[in-house]
């Protein structure tokens, strides 16, 4: 591929630098003319050759001496191309696109169909890139591209027809030991040419090995080029003094000339190769869908792919519908290359979705640890609590123990004294003498000496000024010990009048002053056992009975018949003198 490069340096701009550089105007030489009319002569000779080569019917869009336009819109279908090399070597272009008819020619001058232009063109290049020959972009047979590489290619393939047919062996490569034959119109290197410059050095430094007496007729050749006469006319009227410098001012400039036309050409063909391998995977498409890596678990991407290979199916150009649809072939193509590019998004797509699954496990399998963590913490809490609990239990129920321990050392039997205050309308005449907490002292005044006064010790004594409330506050704590399974029993003495009723119920008219013992014992029961309702569940009923004149008598029934009742858990009964509470 480098003497590609080498083939375009255009040796004669080189000369002018030069010589410009030297004060020397090549204005009697016209250079541009004499290039111009060596691009002609070179391009009608590879017109020529074509137009032989495939016969002049196959060669009709091609005239014998095309213009630039004509040369170009006449390959542009690759139609001739490709005959061509397939006559140079049969089967080299194995697929061959042709029109249906010349009814399809376009009067601008445009292909007859996209997808063949592109096809021949590609196909033709693939194959001449193969043999080593120096090759074209598609698009210099575009208008506005480099025909001069266009015809640079056919002129080599046309010297390594020649070559083959000499060899007749088809060993023959481009820039390989081979003399080109000169037979009929020669191909006379008019110019410079970058091509002809090339494989005439090339060959002649092989041949100057091999054969050195043709080496002294190339030399003669070449001395009378117009390179030659040119490098002549330049050092003629020069002195031998400065020939050195301005040869050597000449060779630099060759070198830097090469040097930049290597750089170039090694560019030009890594972007040829990158666009050959993004062809062929165009080409290929649905090999290259088999090779895409589908995340095989999921479903969502595979139904997308399923998808595309039919999408891709249908795009696919058959060759028999091919001719005369190149709208429909590019909008296939465009569709083939979205549809890659929305594989490729869903690709990524699925990879980000793999991850944020990856992630999400990751995080629930830490908050499941976490919970299970705090479940055992918890668990060992509750153990604790539970413990606690049964501790408190424990304690609680060593302190109702202490508790009616405490009552039992009081004493099981209690004996309270209540005074009756004097009653309205009588005599203020009080017997008692003193009253000290335990004791009262009763005082008889018919009797004298210590007959007439006399103490009695009670367990409490209650004056005339004491409260309901205080003589409940007594009697409190052995109810209480009635919820925890003790069995009390409160019941008031006295004779008539003395106030029994009053103590034990309250007075005839009722309220939260004067209530009695009965009334505030079930109070505080009540009270206490919602207190405890979480821990303790109690039942509580109620009777009252009365006997009187040996008979017991419910007092809660109302038919009027007297019936003995078992007692239960809370009996008030009134036993002549006495008002009785039975608490069980
Ligand atoms: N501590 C007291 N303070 C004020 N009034 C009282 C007191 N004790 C009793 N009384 C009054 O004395 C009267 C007689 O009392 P109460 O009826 O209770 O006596 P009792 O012993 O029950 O008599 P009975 O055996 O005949 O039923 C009532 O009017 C009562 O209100």
């Amino acid at each position: 591929m480098a003497s590609e490069g080498l083939l375009s340096i255009s040796v004669a701009s080189v000369l002018e630098d030069v010589l410009k550089e030297h004060g020397k105007r090549l204005s009697d030489m016209d250079l541009a003319s004499r290039k111009a009319e060596e691009t002609a002569a070179r391009r009608y000779d590879a017109a020529m050759w074509l137009r032989r080569t495939v016969g002049v019917v196959s060669a009709k869009d091609l005239p014998e001496e095309p213009s630039e336009e004509e040369f170009r819109l006449g390959l542009r279908s690759g139609l001739i191309l490709c005959n061509a090399l397939n006559k140079v070597q049969p089967g080299a272009v194995t697929k061959v696109v042709v029109s249906s008819g010349d009814s399809m020619l376009i009067p601008d001058g445009a292909a007859l169909s996209a997808y063949q232009y592109f096809e021949n063109v590609r196909n033709f290049l693939v194959a001449v890139q193969e043999k080593g020959l120096p090759t074209f972009e598609v698009s210099d047979l575009e208008e506005g591209g480099k025909s001069s590489r266009v015809v640079n290619c056919i002129l080599a393939l046309k010297s390594y027809s020649e070559g083959k047919q000499m060899t007749g062996n088809g060993t023959w490569k481009f820039g390989g030991n081979f003399k080109p034959i000169e037979s009929g119109k020669p191909f006379m290197r008019k110019t410079i040419d970058p091509f002809s410059n090339s494989l005439a050095r090339s060959h002649s430094i092989d041949y100057r090995e091999s054969h050195c007496a043709e080496q002294d007729k190339n030399e003669s050749n070449e001395m009378s080029t117009p390179l030659n006469v040119l490098v002549h006319a330049i050092l003629s009227d020069k002195k031998p003094e400065e020939v050195p410098v301005l040869v050597e001012s000449m060779l630099s400039k060759v070198m830097e000339e090469f040097q930049r036309h290597i750089t170039s050409q090694n560019e030009l063909c890594l972007s040829k190769q990158m666009k050959a391998a993004k062809f062929k995977g165009l080409q290929d498409d649905g090999k290259s869908f088999s090779k895409l890596k589908i995340p095989a678990d999921s479903a969502s991407a595979s139904c997308e792919i399923k998808k595309e290979k039919e999408i891709i199916k249908r795009a696919r150009p058959k060759n028999e519908n091919i001719i005369g649809s190149t709208k429909n072939e590019d909008a296939s193509k465009e569709k083939l290359l979205k549809q890659l590019s929305i594989l490729d998004r869903q690709q990524r797509d699925v990879q980000f979705l793999r991850r944020d699954l990856q992630t999400a496990r990751a995080g629930l399998e830490f908050l499941q640890m976490k919970y299970s963590e705090e479940l055992t913490i918890i668990g060992k809490h509750m153990h604790c609590f539970a413990n606690a609990a049964s501790g408190y239990h424990k304690v609680l129920a060593e302190n109702r123990k202490l508790y009616n321990q405490v009552q039992d050392l009081k004493g099981t039997i209690r004996v309270y004294c209540r005074v009756r205050p004097f009653l309205a309308g009588q005599v203020n005449h009080s017997t008692i003498g003193c009253i000290d907490d335990g004791n009262i002292t009763i005082i008889t005044p018919a009797k004298y000496g210590k007959e007439g006064q006399r103490t009695f010790t009670f367990n409490k004594v209650f004056g005339p000024s004491a409260s309901q409330a205080e003589v409940f506050m007594d009697t409190q704590p052995l109810i209480r010990s009635v919820l925890d399974g003790y069995n009390v029993c409160i019941f008031a003495y006295g004779q008539t009048g003395s106030g029994k009723t009053f103590t034990m119920s309250g007075p005839q008219e009722l309220n939260q002053h004067n209530m009695g013992v009965n009334y505030r014992a079930l109070e505080d029961l009540f009270n206490l056992a919602e207190k405890r309702r979480g821990t303790f569940s109690y039942e509580i009923s109620v009777q009252m009975i009365e006997i009187y004149n040996e008979q017991v008598r419910d007092l809660l029934i109302c038919d009027g018949l007297n019936r003995r009742y078992p007692f239960c858990s809370l009996t008030f009964f009134r036993y002549e003198n006495l008002e009785v509470l039975l608490l069980f």
